[in-house]
């Protein structure tokens, strides 16, 4: 287990602050010479840091030499941070030891590239409009949830007039006023909205038109919170620092399509490590939020291959 720490280029803004490096916590598993890694975010929305969380791994290193495996991990720790980094090890290990790419233990047939939207961090109107052009990306993610959205997507919307649009508030719109923000997104042809309320206060989308799709990613989880979210949200953030890994994103992922929600996969700020086993479950997503590497200064070895928008899948040098 170790702590690691990759600058971003600049710094990114969401509507709850700034961060200007990502901070990651490495789980690897290992027997002679095979070994398998994963990586993980601690968000301290989810009251997580990286030292709890890697203090939670080092107190996994006996029961793991004593034979704990991935099943029975999913019964030792909760969902969150811990869980995804050793159980993202648990496939890679598995993947290595046995031969058997992890995707192919997953149940695909095979790994397609897709295409990633690309995330513009919260800034004034002018600055998000000249990210927007300057990116030139097709699909665009617009970080919101501070006085002036609609401004900010006004700009962005003139700035790129061809890309799809994507808005995450993170939690930072009020119920009195989440109606006006969906009719100004509907206005500027945003595809979805991502998390417009606070997770204990969205309430209210069941009560309200939704003009735009509406993506629930700090109101969801796991499985375990997918009954809570139907008639408030017609889609689903499937993120693997919240699942606990990706053996629940996967079975999230099947049981949110069977309840009639679209998927989202999406990531923390993170290298292209964290990225690899998400590739699996964005498989099978309406929407791919896989940009993490893009925005640091430096990935790591064997790092994800982003050609503009697509992402390709890892390399086993890489995970899995
Ligand atoms: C910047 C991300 C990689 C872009 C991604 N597309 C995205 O929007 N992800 C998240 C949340 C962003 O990540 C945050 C927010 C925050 O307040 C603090 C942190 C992070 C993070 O990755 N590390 C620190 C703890 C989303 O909301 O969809
Ligand atoms: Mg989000």
């Amino acid at each position: 287990m170790r702590i690691e720490r990759f600058p971003i280029a600049g710094s990114f803004t969401i509507s709850r602050g700034s961060k200007t490096e990502a901070v990651v916590v490495i789980a690897e598993v290992r027997d002679g010479a095979i070994s398998g890694r994963g990586e993980c975010v601690p968000y301290p929305r989810y009251g997580e840091t990286p030292e709890a969380v890697a203090g939670a791994l080092t107190e996994m290193a006996e029961e793991v030499a004593q034979g704990l495996d991935r099943d029975g991990l999913q019964r030792r720790l909760p969902a969150g941070a811990a869980r995804n980094a050793l159980d993202c090890a648990f496939w890679d290990f598995e993947a290595k030891a046995s031969g058997i790419p992890a995707f192919r233990s997953a149940g695909l047939a095979t790994l397609r590239p897709l295409d990633t939207a690309y995330t513009l961090s919260l800034d004034t109107p002018d600055a998000m409009a000249a990210a927007a052009r300057r990116c030139g990306r097709p699909l665009l993610k617009l970080k919101l949830g501070a006085p002036g959205d609609a401004l900010r997507l006004a700009a962005v919307r003139a700035a790129a007039p061809a890309a799809r649009l994507i808005v995450d508030a993170n939690e930072g719109w009020e119920p009195e006023t989440v109606a006006a923000h969906f009719a100004a997104c509907r206005e500027a042809g945003v595809e979805l909205i991502e998390q417009p309320l606070p997770a204990g206060a969205d309430a209210v989308l069941e009560q309200i038109a939704r003009p735009v799709p509406v993506c629930a990613d700090e109101s969801v989880h796991d499985r375990a919170s997918l009954a809570g979210l139907v008639g408030k949200y017609d889609a689903v953030n499937v993120k693997l620092d919240k699942t606990g890994g990706l053996t629940e994103a996967l079975l999230m992922a099947q049981a949110a399509r069977t309840m009639g929600f679209d998927l989202m996969v999406g990531c923390m700020l993170a290298t292209s490590l964290a990225m690899a086993p998400a590739m699996l479950v964005a498989q099978m997503a309406q929407v791919v939020d896989l940009d993490g590497p893009l925005l640091l200064t430096r990935d790591r070895d064997h790092g994800l291959r982003y050609d503009g928008a697509r992402v390709s899948p890892p390399e086993p040098a890489l995970w899995g």
